[in-house]
Parts: C-alpha cells; structure tokens; sequence
C-alpha cells in the first residue's frame, strides 16, 4: 500500500544558474491540509513549480500516491489540480465553454462533472454567467472560476497559490468551506498564503520555508509554541522571522 498523499523528498531545484530549494522535505497527507508560508522570496512558488511538474527536481523526490513525478509525470499530474495566483482565462469564451474545455482536455465532460460544476457555480453565485466573457467577469469572479474548474475534477492533491487575493470576506469563508470539504473527503490540499490570520483556523500544519529551506514544520498551535508566541499573535509571525521582534 502506497503512502497516500504528496511527499517532497529532499528535493533540491530552481532555476538554471540559481539553486533557490535546498534539500526540503514535507508531506501533504490524504485528508490533511497544509499550508506553505514564507517571506517573499523563500521559495514557495519555486517549490510549487515543481510540484506542478513546470520545472524538474535537481536532486530529491517528488510523489503523490506512490507516483513519482520524475518516473511517470502525466499520471501524477492526472491526480492534481492547480488554482493559480493569477486567473488564466480564455478572451474569447464563455464561462460555460471554459468549463467544457477544462472537462473535455481531461475527458471528463460527462452529466456526473458537469453536474458538480453547477453546484460549485450555485455555491460562488455565478450560475446565472454561464453566457459571459472573461471580459464582464470582476477579478474576484475570475478567482472563483478558476477554483470552480480546479474543484470540479475531484483530484487527490488541490494546490491553491494565494487563495484569498481577490476575494471579499464571504467568498474566502465559502472557499475555506470547499476547502475543508475536500479534507474530509481525503484529499490533500496545499495552499500558499501570506494571511496567517485566516490560514491558521483551517490548516492542520505549516511548512514555513526560508531561504529556499525548511525552518519549521507543525500544527498552528506547535508553531505558535515554539516562537514564543500564541495563537492571537501568530500573525505576526514574519515579522520575528524578519527580526522585527520588538515591534510586537
Ligand atoms: N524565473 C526565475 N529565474 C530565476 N530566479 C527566480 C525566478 N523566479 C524566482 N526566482 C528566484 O527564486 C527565489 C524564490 O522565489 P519564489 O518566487 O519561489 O519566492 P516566493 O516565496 O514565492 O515569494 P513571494 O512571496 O514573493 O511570491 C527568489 O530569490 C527569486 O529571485
């Protein structure tokens, strides 16, 4: 039986010419949330990068349900989706036929998905925008077809870059909800996030990178413990991590 879930391995990677990981290692269980934090330049999108499979790992693993991403990159990129930090949208079609297209490039364009889509529409308000362009769509509207397309393919890994740019207070309540729906469920869902004040009431661990390392790995409640914080100052969490300490 395979461990079920994503596992980093030692995985070292960046860009040619800039080794920005350094051996971390982390896993994201099947029911489990995690979240990946850091100062800006700590490295999550690069992590992120390659767990998408758009760059390779120097050295180290990457595995999701006993996949190894190296060995067999399409079926382990068969068992994720990704919610980028910036909507990517087609101009010239419509929220239906994004939805169609996204189901179709995965042959999943069948009653059962296409029925799922519709609820997750209902649920962010949008179902009435099947017709409209990316163009009529606000920002935060993008934002949530983006998780629409990501959340009706019932993968095992959801990774989500920044989750709550974008979108007001109801609408990132209603995603911490999908979001927790998908753990019980089983699925693994990791998210990048700078808002530790809303990530720490709904993840079960943090991996906090810094420097293209790992410096922390727990639940909110470890974490706070072992930085001499609590939960109500967690959010300031960066700033002992800058050495802004005395401004607490
Ligand atoms: N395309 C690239 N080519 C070379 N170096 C890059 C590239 N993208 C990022 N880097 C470098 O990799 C390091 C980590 O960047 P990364 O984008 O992973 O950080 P991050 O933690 O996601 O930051 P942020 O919170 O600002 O989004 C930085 O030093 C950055 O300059």
């Amino acid at each position: 039986m395979f461990f079920m879930g994503l596992i980093i391995n030692n995985l070292s990677g960046g860009y040619a010419g800039n080794n920005v990981l350094r051996n971390i290692s982390f896993e994201v269980p099947a029911g489990k949330i995690v979240a990946l934090i850091g100062l800006n330049g700590a490295g999550k999108s690069t992590t992120i990068k390659h767990i998408i499979g758009e760059r390779l790992p120097y050295t180290g693993s990457i595995t999701l349900d006993g996949v190894d991403i190296t060995k067999d990159p399409t079926d382990f990129k068969n068992q994720l989706a990704y919610i980028p930090e910036q909507p990517i949208l087609y101009d010239e079609l419509t929220l239906e036929e994004h939805l169609h297209l996204m189901l179709a490039s995965h042959h999943l364009d069948n009653a059962a998905h296409w029925k799922r889509a519709m609820e997750l529409l209902g649920f962010f308000h949008l179902e009435d925008k099947l017709h409209w362009l990316p163009v009529n769509l606000s920002k935060g509207m993008r934002q949530k077809i983006m998780i629409v397309a990501a959340f009706m393919l019932d993968r095992d890994l959801i990774i989500i870059d920044e989750p709550f740019i974008g979108l007001d207070s109801p609408s990132q309540r209603d995603l911490i909800h999908l979001i927790k729906e998908q753990k019980e469920a089983g699925r693994s869902v990791l998210v990048t996030t700078h808002l530790l004040s809303a990530a720490k009431h709904f993840v079960d661990d943090f991996v906090v990178l810094q420097d293209g390392k790992i410096e922390f790995i727990g639940s909110p409640v470890e974490m706070a413990e072992s930085h001499g914080l609590t939960m109500d100052t967690l959010d300031n969490f960066f700033d002992i991590a800058r050495g802004d300490r005395d401004d607490l």
